[in-house]
């Protein structure tokens, strides 16, 4: 155990502690953690951000977790007991988050402030020429804490998640890490999913679809958060990347959040 967090600190840096809740369901579980990588701190190699097109808001840091860090990661999570019992496929935190997942925190903020642009919806009315207010606006990258709540998903192969946006009772700002197994998340326009007649609008038959490799950020703020669904179907036919089905095996996400303060 000593030895576990002595490890975090390396990799991640210091940190604090818990608390408990429950959410979103997995649709439709197996084991092995992938192997272990040189060590390296989040901001020693080139982070970069890739603008997803067509989804202001929706930003992706593919290299955001070593494979190294990925690995401690999982094994920290594993440590939590959360999913030791068969059924259990989702844990959720709220309030002081593990040492982990505060590390986790201190590194998204530091990738925003640091991480390149290789490409990024250039709508320059709202660009103020500050690179992080770009990524994550600065009202949102500077709250204290930067994310309060976790839920951390672990999918069979063939499960994924429902079409959703997530619950208005969290703040904008939404980081998804992925670990494990790569899949593709399709981002589709949230609002009337049909005209009446049975038949979708035109406009909004647009799936995006962005492919989630292991240790990637996913960050979503604005109109990628609020008026964009987010759905993981991993049924035969859906994850395909470059013309290729993916092959599935297990993938675990850990989503951060911010709740709502209640006046
Ligand atoms: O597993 C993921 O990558 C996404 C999870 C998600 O959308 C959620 O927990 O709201
Ligand atoms: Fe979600």
């Amino acid at each position: 155990m000593e030895d576990q967090t002595t490890a975090l600190r390396e990799v991640f840096g210091e940190s604090s502690s818990e608390s408990e809740d429950n959410e979103q369901q997995i649709v439709a579980d197996t084991a092995d953690y992938g192997d272990v990588e040189s060590p390296s701190t989040v901001c020693d190699h080139n982070l970069r951000w890739e603008g997803i097109e067509g989804v202001n808001g929706l930003w992706l840091c593919r290299d955001f977790l070593s494979p190294h860090q990925q690995s401690t990661l999982l094994s920290a999570i594993q440590a939590e007991g959360w999913f030791n019992e068969a059924p259990h496929n989702q844990a959720m935190r709220f309030g002081d988050l593990p040492a982990w997942a505060t590390e986790i925190c201190s590194s998204i903020r530091e990738v925003v402030l640091f991480g390149d642009h290789i490409s990024q919806p250039m709508d320059l009315s709202n660009f103020d020429g500050d690179k992080e207010a770009n990524v994550l606006a600065s009202n949102l990258l500077w709250r204290e804490p930067l994310f309060d709540q976790l839920i951390v998903n672990v999918y069979q192969a063939g499960e994924g998640i429902c079409a959703h946006t997530d619950l208005m009772r969290f703040e904008d700002g939404i980081a998804i890490v992925s670990l494990e197994s790569s899949c593709v998340m399709h981002f589709s326009r949230a609002g009337e999913e049909c005209d009446g007649q049975g038949k979708e609008k035109e406009n909004h038959k647009e799936k995006v679809p962005v492919f989630l490799t292991p240790g990637s950020l996913v960050l979503m703020s604005g109109e990628a958060r609020y008026l964009w669904k987010h759905e993981i179907n991993r049924k035969p036919g859906f994850q395909v990347c470059e013309g290729q089905e993916l092959i599935q095996k297990r993938r675990t996400s850990i989503t951060f959040r911010k709740l709502c303060q209640v006046e």
